[in-house]
């Protein structure tokens, strides 16, 4: 009796291909068989580097095709271990219910603007619609508690499910906690790695936050272990990191974006916003002045193969509305308002690109951009 190829390909389908649930012939794993006379070469492919899944796939190829094909078979099964794509995106942390997606606004170097654009991207995003929380996890100088103008306010106990939560402070849409609730204005706090990411973890999972659609959290600013402890121990979806376009802001920048790149943390970058990108009188709203350099970030985001999310000028009012405590987005049908709502659109857009790559069980649930137009509010 002569052994043929397609009855060697029927046996191998009742053959499971290792952690796949499927058989090597659905798995598309049997790459090529090779007949001649009652010699047979089986060549497969498994995703599963083990010696026993190799050993095993081996076994199981043989015994098969001398039960279902010929017992006399002289059989010769090369098994090869290929290397499975890591998934492009990976939450890291528990889940948190009801907070859809985390997103990290970071910089490598301080003072770059990282707590201003926070602010203003979550009052253009509330604006829009959505439900928004920031966390500040500045543990050098946290600031959002001053740019929302609720410094004075110290968050509540309350009680959900019988466990008691921290309630975070809320004003123009915006649910707030930040270390600077819990710290003296003129205390210096050193909060090591493992304590700040203690604190942040209670912040972040002993808060009664609700429904989130976004909680956006302000990082400190450097790439340092702290960094390190925050954005392992949380489920961060994307980050956003924040520069000038001054050299010495981008070299530090270029170190942000490695970090999160790294295999360890693997947070997908969203993109880069360049802040103080020109400067522009109030009363000359067309002059722009680069005195930090031109497109520094846009350069970089496109060196790094990230997305750049926009630019913001270097203006008066912007500064003014963040010591003020009201953010510059809250001002309608001011160009700033537009340039924050252009750099949350590009922000949203991108979050809803990556999102669509996470596996079904991370699956984040804003899925369209409904909702993108300002003042819906
Ligand atoms: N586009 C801008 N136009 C004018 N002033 C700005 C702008 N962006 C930020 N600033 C001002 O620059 C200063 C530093 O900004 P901010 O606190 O947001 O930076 P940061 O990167 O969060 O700083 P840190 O490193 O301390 O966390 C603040 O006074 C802020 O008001």
């Amino acid at each position: 009796m002569s052994i043929l190829k397609k009855d060697i390909l029927k046996a191998l389908e009742s053959i499971t291909a290792p952690g796949e649930g499927k058989s090597l012939v659905e798995s598309n794993s049997v790459k090529n068989i090779v007949v001649f006379d009652k010699e047979v070469i089986v060549d497969v492919e498994i995703g599963n580097p083990s010696l026993q899944a190799k050993k095993r796939v081996e076994v199981d190829i043989m015994k098969t095709i001398h039960e279902q094909v010929h017992p006399k078979a002289d059989i010769k099964v090369n098994v090869k271990a290929i290397a499975q794509a890591k998934p492009t995106n990976q939450i890291k942390g528990k889940e948190i219910p009801g907070i859809k997606n985390i997103i990290a606004i970071a910089s490598g170097k301080g003072g770059v603007g990282k707590s201003t654009i926070t602010a203003n991207m979550a009052v253009s995003l509330a604006k829009m619609g959505f439900s928004v929380g920031v966390l500040d996890a500045d543990v050098y100088g946290p600031s959002t508690h001053i740019m929302f103008n609720v410094a004075k306010e110290r968050p509540r106990s309350v009680k959900v499910d019988g466990r008691s939560k921290m309630k975070p402070i809320e004003n123009y849409g915006v649910k707030i906690l930040s270390l600077g609730f819990f710290t003296q204005p003129n205390q210096a706090v050193i909060w090591r790695g493992p304590m700040a990411s203690k604190a942040l973890n209670q912040l972040i999972f002993d808060a009664d936050w609700g429904e989130l659609d976004f909680l956006l959290l302000d990082l400190p600013p450097g790439t340092g272990d702290i960094h390190l402890s925050i954005v392992q121990s949380l489920p961060i979806t994307g980050a956003v990191i924040v520069s000038t376009p001054q050299n010495i802001a981008l070299a530090d920048a270029k170190k942000g974006v490695a970090m999160f790149k790294q295999e360890s943390i693997n947070v997908p970058v969203l993109g880069i916003v360049e802040n103080m990108s020109y400067f522009t009188p109030e009363e000359l709203p067309d002059n722009k002045y680069y005195i930090f350099g031109k497109d520094g970030a846009k350069n970089l985001a496109e060196d790094l193969e990230t997305r750049f999310l926009g630019e913001v000028p270097l203006v008066q009012s912007i500064r003014e509305a963040g010591d003020f405590g009201t953010p510059a987005a809250l001002q309608s049908g001011t160009p700033q308002e537009t340039i924050f709502n252009e750099v949350t659109k590009n922000t949203v857009a991108e979050l809803l690109k990556r999102n669509k790559n996470l596996p079904p069980t991370e699956v984040v649930r804003i899925t369209t951009m409904s909702g993108c137009s300002p003042n819906k509010k």
